[in-house]
């Protein structure tokens, strides 16, 4: 039995062998957002709620984000820029159709970094927090690109930010297990499940409506590269650990109820995250191949959950400005994107390494960390080794 076993798993390390990322078209700066968002739900009334939203989003770092909805779409969807109107169907509909479009883009992309034919992918795992429709976005986006309906699909719905690892731990544990596995990973988000009038009686809706925006990722992932093929790692999957930090119930709620999404994020998230994040960390790589944790001696991917969040696990981790670089950029460039913004900041950090001419994937570095956070608070600890440079 042993020598089956042998010959049905993998010899090495799950690699991601490509990645896409896809944008809705409609971009808006954040410098116009509040004057934008004020007019298209007729709040201009609310003169003390919008100077705070002001306050709020030149504190974000961010400079754009991109929606699949715009002022035309609310107009003929009124439900969606009326206060408390029941608005969960009309919002269903429209990420029914956007999720797996926008995952469709991301994925095109990735498959044809990867250079293989389609017909080689084995698994599907589609993850989205918006929205939640039968048949679900995986078997839409099976027949958007004509995969084979044998493709062994995982969907998951409704995770938070931190899914951004989980989809790489599964790809992970995929890939290992079945010789010659080809996981595509689709992950994509739309806010048209949490845009609304902004209200005095729930203000800490304006952080969300401050911070969150809509894009997708995709990534394919398989051990035991084609030698003979196209297949060039781009980064190998070392290791990856799920976690719920002490203390933490309640930080992070949402629901989806009539009027949508409804999320709340504690203020002294950051704070929280930051206080148990080192201590999660050595726990999550106790076996890893570094001997020491310098945090500084390895590349980063941290959700950008928001900017704060960034500067407390700067200053915990006693980590130089240049490593949470690419998690900035990201952030700036494109909100927080929930479990897609990870996947952009690890396609951010392999194109500067080529551009700034590093030796490897992770900015000249060997080892690195993929961070996802999310409700619970859980954290996704992803282990990663880069690829030489050449
Ligand atoms: C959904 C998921 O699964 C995972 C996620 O990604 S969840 C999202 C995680 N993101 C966060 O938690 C956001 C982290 N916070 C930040 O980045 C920053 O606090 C911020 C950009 C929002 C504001 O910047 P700041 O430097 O803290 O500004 P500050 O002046 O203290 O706050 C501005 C206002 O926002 C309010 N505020 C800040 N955080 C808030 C929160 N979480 N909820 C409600 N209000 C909040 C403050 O009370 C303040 O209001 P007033 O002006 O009325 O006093």
């Amino acid at each position: 039995m042993k020598a089956v076993r042998k010959v049905t798993r993998s010899n090495g390390f799950a690699n991601i062998l490509a990645i896409g990322t896809a944008n809705p078209p409609n971009a808006v700066e954040q410098s116009i957002f509040p004057d934008f968002y004020f007019r298209v739900t007729n709040s201009n009334h609310l003169v003390d709620l919008k100077n705070k939203f002001q306050r709020i989003c030149e504190k974000t770092a961010i400079r754009k984000r991109h929606f699949v909805w715009d002022e035309e779409l609310l107009q003929k969807n009124q439900c969606l820029r009326t206060a408390m109107a029941p608005s969960l169907a009309v919002r269903q509909k429209i990420a029914a159709v956007e999720v797996p479009k926008l995952g469709m883009e991301a994925a095109v992309r990735a498959i044809d970094e990867w250079g293989m034919a389609k017909s080689r992918i084995t698994h599907l795992i589609f993850c989205t927090t918006s929205g939640a429709n039968l048949p679900s976005a995986d078997v839409i986006l099976i027949r958007l690109l004509g995969l084979n309906p044998s493709v062994k699909r995982v969907m998951l719905h409704q995770q938070g930010c931190f899914a951004g690892g989980t989809v790489l731990r599964i790809a992970k544990d995929l890939a290992e297990n079945h010789k010659g596995a080809r996981v595509l990973i689709v992950c994509a988000e739309t806010t048209v499940v949490v845009v609304r009038p902004p209200s005095v009686k729930r203000q800490d809706d304006l952080i969300i409506q401050a911070l969150f925006a809509d894009g997708a990722s995709a990534l394919i992932v398989g051990a035991d590269p084609e030698e003979s093929g196209n297949e060039k790692p781009i980064f190998s999957i070392i290791s990856a650990t799920q976690v719920l930090l002490p203390n933490s119930e309640g930080a992070i709620r949402s629901g989806l109820v009539e009027r949508g999404v409804i999320a709340t994020i504690h203020k002294d998230l950051p704070i929280l995250v930051s206080q148990s994040i080192e201590k999660c960390l050595q726990e999550a790589l106790n076996f890893n191949p570094l001997d020491v944790f310098d945090w500084n001696s390895i590349f980063w991917v941290a959700h950008p959950g928001g900017r704060a969040i960034l500067d407390q696990l700067e200053e915990r981790l006693r980590l130089r400005p240049e490593k949470l670089m690419a998690s900035r950029h990201v952030l700036a460039e494109y909100g927080n994107m929930a479990g897609v913004s990870v996947h952009f900041i690890l396609d951010e950090v392999r194109k500067r390494s080529v551009k700034e001419g590093k030796m490897s994937t992770g900015e000249g570095f060997e080892w690195g960390v993929l961070l996802g956070l999310g409700p619970g608070i859980t954290v996704e600890t992803v282990l990663l080794r880069s690829a030489p440079l050449v």
